[in-house]
């Protein structure tokens, strides 16, 4: 048999979704594959290796080759410019990118600090804007940065838009749309190119069907 083809899935709040269209688009997948804390999960039967990683870290797996495809916030795909290609938009996990802060704040005049989880981001959305600011890297609870007088404004996520909401905040600007993307490491495209398209082909086909519901 050949050797396996591995796809890095991000834990968290992708995941199920994530799995939930691997299931529909025909894949066995284990049930350990819900409920382990096991990192890497073979699925003989399919000849599959999922690794499950950060979901921040996904495109360096697939970028390193270490894994053949992966699943991807948008979001995390802009942040970590890695040299992978983005072969489908599985349209789940959908929120956005967008500037937010208290109401009826301007931001400093000087300098302007923006608290984030995302610095390339942030960086070349206020650099396309003109304006200067200092970024300030948070790794989560974005929301406290203004609240307490960290950061001016904030660029994260929103989805239902309740944490912005109960934090006080409101959304000044959006970015980007995102949703989840699968990816695939260029070398591994070109090698197994049999194998990966089919999976893309189930997949893309899935989210016809769903689009047409
Ligand atoms: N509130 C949200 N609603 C929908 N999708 C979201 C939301 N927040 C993030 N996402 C998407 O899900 C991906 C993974 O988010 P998740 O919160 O699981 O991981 P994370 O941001 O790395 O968190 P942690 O650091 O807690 O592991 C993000 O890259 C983004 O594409
Ligand atoms: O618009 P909403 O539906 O409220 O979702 C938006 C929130 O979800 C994400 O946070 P997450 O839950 O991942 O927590 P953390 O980034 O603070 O760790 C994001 O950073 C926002 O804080």
């Amino acid at each position: 048999m050949n050797e396996p083809l591995t796809i890095a899935m991000p834990k968290g709040r992708i995941f199920e979704e994530a799995a939930a269209l691997l299931r529909e688009a025909g894949f066995k997948l284990p049930p350990e594959f819900d409920d382990s804390r096991k990192l890497i999960i073979d699925v003989e039967e399919e000849n599959f290796r999922f690794i499950l990683a950060k979901p921040m870290d996904v495109p360096t797996y697939v970028e390193h080759g270490v894994a053949d495809l992966g699943i991807a916030g948008k979001d995390v795909m802009l942040e970590e410019e890695r040299d992978v290609y983005e072969v489908l938009d599985l349209n789940i996990s959908k929120c956005y990118l967008a500037v937010a802060g208290l109401p009826n704040t301007k931001m400093n005049d000087v300098a302007p600090k923006i608290a984030t989880k995302y610095p390339n981001v942030a960086s070349k959305y206020f650099r396309e804007q003109g304006e200067q600011v200092e970024i300030i890297k948070l790794n989560g609870s974005i929301e406290l940065a203004p609240m307490i007088g960290l950061a001016d404004r904030i660029v994260d996520i929103v989805s239902t838009g309740r944490t912005l909401v109960e934090n006080g905040l409101v959304e000044y600007k959006q970015i980007v749309d995102i949703t989840s993307r699968l990816i695939v490491n260029p070398v591994s495209y070109r090698m197994k190119d049999k194998r990966i398209s089919e999976i893309v082909e189930r997949i893309a086909e899935v989210l016809k069907q769903k689009a047409t519901v």
